[in-house]
């Protein structure tokens, strides 16, 4: 017979395992997100991605134009979000309202031969009226910047919102996974490794000289042995570190 003690701890595992398992009957909560610079280059292929994201129930976004066909293309995709389009300032605040998540890739992007803090005089204007717009419609929104110079477009979103009490420094994100693809792509061709293989840590902002790849600390390769005994398995993974610092760099 079980003695009381494992019983009680297998009832408590098994409980405990009840509660975490999820089940498709399990009502997922809703949650609106909404895109501002959707109809463009970053804001297409995002819309895309949040539309196929099972966590959003409602998927709101805006532009200043072109956004009614974008939602309509990204509407038809078959998740359960509703997806609606707006078009202009006076459709802002809808776009916005009851938002939990708001990602903004609204604003120019660089041309050949200039930097990002290029753009400065033009995204740093868009990015103050659209953070005014969420201080006022969503103040509570998680807000993910992506429009350069990230670097200033945050600080400049983070001065809005405590102009309007609405700061909350853990709502507040820059956005960018470019450099860390790109250090495990210039690694991955410089080392001639299979670039699959390559993890560089990169620390440091989204700009030129704040970028910083790690290449002391890149790890170049894992390799997971796995192994059985009558009835379990154990694995580790062994990692090659190698430290040789190629000549990449990253703007
Ligand atoms: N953080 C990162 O890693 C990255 C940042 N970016 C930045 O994202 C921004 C967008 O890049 P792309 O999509 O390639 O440019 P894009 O020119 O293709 O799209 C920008 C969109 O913003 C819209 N827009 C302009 N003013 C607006 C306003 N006041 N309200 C709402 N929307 C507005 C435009 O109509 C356009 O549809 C740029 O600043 C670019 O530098 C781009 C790639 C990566
Ligand atoms: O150029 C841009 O605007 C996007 C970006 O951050 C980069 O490509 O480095």
């Amino acid at each position: 017979m079980m003695r009381p003690s494992i019983l009680r701890s297998v009832q408590s595992a098994v409980s405990r395992s009840i509660t975490r398992r999820g089940y498709a009957t399990e009502p997922v909560p809703e949650r609106k997100v909404a895109i501002l610079g959707a109809a463009g280059g970053i804001g297409q292929p995002l819309s895309l991605l949040m539309k196929l994201n099972p966590l959003v129930s409602t998927l709101s976004l805006y532009d200043i134009a072109g956004t009614p066909g974008v939602a309509a293309d990204v509407s038809h995709i078959n998740s359960r979000s509703q997806v609606t389009g707006y078009a202009g300032e006076d459709e802002l605040g809808k776009a916005l309202e009851g938002a939990d998540v708001v990602i903004i890739p609204a604003g120019v992007p660089r041309k050949p031969g200039m930097t990002r803090d290029d753009l400065f005089n033009i995204n740093a204007g868009i990015v103050k009226s659209l953070a005014t717009a969420i201080s006022k419609y969503c103040p509570h929104a998680l807000v993910n910047m992506i429009s350069n110079p990230v670097n200033s477009t945050v600080p400049i979103a983070a001065e809005v919102f405590k102009k309007a009490g609405t700061y909350d420094e853990k709502r507040l994100f820059g956005v960018t996974t470019l450099d860390v693809v790109r250090a495990k792509t210039f690694y991955a061709g410089k080392a001639n490794v299979p670039v699959a293989e390559v993890n560089v840590p990169v620390i440091g902002g989204h700009a030129g000289v704040t970028i910083l790849p790690l290449f002391s600390q890149v790890i170049t390769c894992s390799l997971t042995w796995h192994f059985r005994t009558s009835n379990m398995y154990f694995g580790f993974q062994a990692l090659l570190v190698c430290g040789n610092p190629l000549n990449c760099s990253l703007v």
